[in-house]
């Protein structure tokens, strides 16, 4: 809702009321039209002033009515009464102005800003376009070029850009509402001819045709398939062509379309998926909610490797005091350098100090006596890990939480070398671990409620998107990279190229395609992850039995290659050719193309013709389905969290929703029938054999991916 009262005798300030960030719902709607037309008809209010409670002005229209069937006054009227208003608006910014927010004040007639205030019209990141007349008014104010970056990026500008920009008239470090009524007071009874955004024109670059080109170009680019962004290019065109009401009209139509699309309701999926997995629980029952982290001051992260270096910064950074430690003297020189410069581009970027007093350094293990969290970061090999567990243990001060950064080990193997096994925990960090949103909190069967909450707080402090997981070997996203993996290469052998398969990958919304992501990660890492589970043997054995182990389909192209040094981007050379070591662009390799055509003579395989469609299903369901085992088995609580860590772990394109959510869209039993046709195609591959869960899901009408949680809990229970 929204309340009116009138304040300082003259000024009718209308206060929006719908905890918890003021969304635009249909009450709220209502409540601002009456308080506008209480506010209009009061001949003691010369001018108004718009607010929001509990210091946010408004996080934009009520996204959970999108799907509803929407009621209550639409938005456009309504702020177009704002405008047309004659007695002055002022809007009071505090807190967050967002998408329909900013909407609302670029149809007030002046804006006075909070210094800590974030402005932004970002619908374009639900996968819409600023449709209560932002794509034309944005424009208007601040001209072509800066709307179209707002518009099309949906980011965040403080209150000190906007000013800059023209979208605020005024910032403030004082009580924000009291300085708007003070600004209400100075320009009540002015003239607001000059102050009506729609009736501006638009200030039109000399050269349209040219700018939009360019500009769409570059946006089709950076989608990855995403329509969004280009509906937003094509609206502020319309702006920039178009007198205010057609421009409205477009804006409109554009919209009905974007609306309703599969790509909006994956990403709205998205933004509460990206909450919902902060509500987490564990199989035992323990949940967010019941479970009391404890305050993390001092860390330690052990190795300054890649991972460790990264993980120091992000701690830094988070305002925890570090201590590093590396016991190689190389090793440990390098880093202090590589972690100081680390954190000097960092504050740079955020314009801020370094924090590198934040870090003290050792190369002596006992340094992290008195911390109260660990984060080990040695290599990834279980021995190593054993004994940097085992001596922690008796190092650290009682009840530190001992942490591993491992991506697919045994945490409760580690717990089990400590005397407190209840404080150990994973934390799958992704490289570079201060850049990357990520982070799988790993808890196994021994691990307390305190200490996935502790891992979880932290996580948040250092601004991650904390999952919390169970512990199995690659816990979530690297479990369900596997049989992904395995399916580009088994696609491969049967007469795929790389460049068949990164193409439909990439076409798909991937930023990289499962080759040249493997080039950039680096090919050695896959194969000594192999080489320990027994599975390679060297040279290019013949006959159908060279490609099978323990008893099941392999394929051994990656070890191979591995045995020629083709380690990928670092040597140059690996799915593709890059012009030296270290050179990032993937070229066609006609090495490798003879390569895989000797292989397949050599084991008799007949290469044919695959389409991009089989591309996508053989290696998007074969994901798909060890994500439902993993549901299965309780490794993950739900459908979100899968998601969420393949959004933001593994590039999956945002607006297809993860993959769980995509499998929902494609229809579960379109997925299941598609598995069943690649099994009994290929029964050597038992990752393609369709899980129960998946079955049972699909005998039960296939729920919507919102309703998996709960259809889960009741198949369990009938188990
Ligand atoms: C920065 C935030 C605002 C706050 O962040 P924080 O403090 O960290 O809190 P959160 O945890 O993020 O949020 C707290 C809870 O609030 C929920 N929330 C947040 N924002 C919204 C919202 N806008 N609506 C509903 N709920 C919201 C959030 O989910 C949390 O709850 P829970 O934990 O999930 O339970 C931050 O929250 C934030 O960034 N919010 C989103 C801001 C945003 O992007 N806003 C834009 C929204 S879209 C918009 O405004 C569009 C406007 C254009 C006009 C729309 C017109 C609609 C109808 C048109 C129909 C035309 C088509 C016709 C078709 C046909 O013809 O048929």
């Amino acid at each position: 809702m929204a309340q009116f009262t009138r304040v300082s005798r003259s000024v009718g300030l209308i206060t929006l009321q719908n905890p918890p960030v003021n969304a635009l719902s249909a009450v709220t709607r209502q409540g601002i039209v009456d308080a506008v037309k209480s506010a209009l008809g009061d001949p003691k209010v010369k001018s108004v002033v718009i607010c929001g409670q509990n210091g946010i002005f408004c996080g934009g229209a009520d996204i959970k009515e999108f799907g509803t069937n929407i009621t209550g006054p639409p938005l456009v009227p309504m702020i177009h009464a704002i405008e047309a208003s004659n007695k002055p608006v002022v809007a009071a910014i505090e807190g967050s102005a967002f998408g329909g927010g900013l909407e609302l004040a670029l149809g007030c007639h002046y804006r006075v800003a909070h210094s800590k205030a974030k402005l932004g019209l970002t619908e374009v990141t639900l996968g819409l376009l600023p449709a209560a007349g932002g794509t034309q008014r944005l424009p208007r104010l601040i001209g072509v070029p800066a709307a179209l970056n707002l518009i099309t990026t949906g980011r965040h500008v403080t209150a000190a850009e906007a000013l800059q920009l023209g979208i605020v008239d005024q910032v403030t470090d004082h009580n924000t509402v009291d300085e708007a009524v003070k600004f209400a007071l100075s320009v009540a009874g002015k003239s607001l001819d000059a102050r009506r955004i729609s009736t501006y024109p638009c200030p039109r670059p000399s050269d349209v045709d040219a700018l939009f080109e360019e500009v769409m170009q570059k946006v089709r680019q950076s989608a990855r398939g995403a329509i969004a962004p280009i509906a937003c290019v094509q609206a502020v065109r319309a702006a920039a062509t178009l007198p205010y009401s057609q421009g409205m009209e477009r804006e409109q139509e554009l919209m009905a379309t974007l609306f309703t699309s599969g790509q909006a309701r994956a990403l709205q999926y998205c933004f509460f998926a990206q909450r919902a997995v902060g509500r987490w629980s564990m199989p035992s029952g323990a949940r967010w909610d019941t479970s009391k982290p404890r305050s993390i001051r001092k860390a330690a992260v052990i190795g300054l490797g890649t991972m460790g270096r990264g993980i120091a910064v992000a701690l830094a950074q988070a305002g925890l005091s570090v201590v590093a430690v590396e016991t190689q003297e190389k090793q440990f020189t390098e880093a202090k350098k590589m972690v100081s410069g680390m954190m000097e581009r960092g504050a740079k970027r955020r314009g801020t100090a370094p924090p590198l007093d934040k870090i003290t350094y050792s190369q002596n293990i006992q340094a992290v006596a008195d911390v109260d969290l660990v984060i080990e970061a040695v290599f990834e090999d279980m021995a190593l890990k054993e004994k940097v567990f085992q001596q922690l243990s008796t190092i650290c001060k009682q009840g530190t939480f001992l942490c591993t950064n491992t991506s697919a080990l045994d945490v409760d193997h580690l717990a089990s070398q400590t005397r407190n096994p209840e404080l150990v925990v994973g934390m799958h960090f992704f490289a570079p671990a201060h850049v990357m949103k990520l982070l799988e909190v790993v808890y196994g069967p021994r691990s307390s409620p305190q200490a996935v909450a502790t891992a979880m707080q932290l996580g948040k402090k250092m601004g991650k998107v904390s999952v919390a997981v169970g512990n199995c070997r690659g816990f979530v996203g690297n479990r369900m990279l596997k049989p992904y993996l395995e399916q580009a290469l088994f696609l491969l052998e049967e007469g795929a190229t790389p460049e068949l398969v990164d193409g439909a990958l990439e076409e798909f919304g991937f930023a990289l395609g499962v080759f040249k992501m493997s080039d950039l990660s680096g090919l050695d890492v896959g194969w000594k992850i192999r080489k320990g589970d027994g599975l390679v043997e060297p040279g290019l054995a013949s006959g159908p039995s060279a490609r099978i182990r323990q008893g099941r389909r392999y394929s051994p192209l990656g070890d191979l290659l591995c045995e020629q040094g083709r380690f990928g981007q670092k040597t140059g050379q690996g799915w593709y050719r890059y012009d030296k070591p270290g050179s990032r662009v993937a070229r066609y390799d006609p090495w490798l193309h003879s390569f895989l055509e000797e292989y397949r003579t050599q084991h008799g395989i007949v290469a044919r013709r695959m389409d991009q469609q089989e591309v996508l299903e053989r290696c998007l369901y074969a994901l798909i389905n060890e994500g439902f085992r993993i549901l299965e088995d309780g490794i993950a609580a739900g459908p979100e969290d899968i998601d969420i860590i393949y959004v933001f772990g593994y590039s999956w394109p945002r607006h297809r929703g993860g993959p769980m959510f995509y499998a929902s869209m494609v229809g579960l039993a379109k997925v299941l029938k598609r598995l069943e046709h690649y099994h009994q195609a290929h029964p050597d591959i038992p990752y393609m054999q369709p899980c129960n869960l998946l079955r049972r899901l699909v005998a039960s009408g296939s729920p919507p991916v919102h309703k998996w949680k709960e259809a889960i809990k009741k198949l369990r229970s009938q188990l």
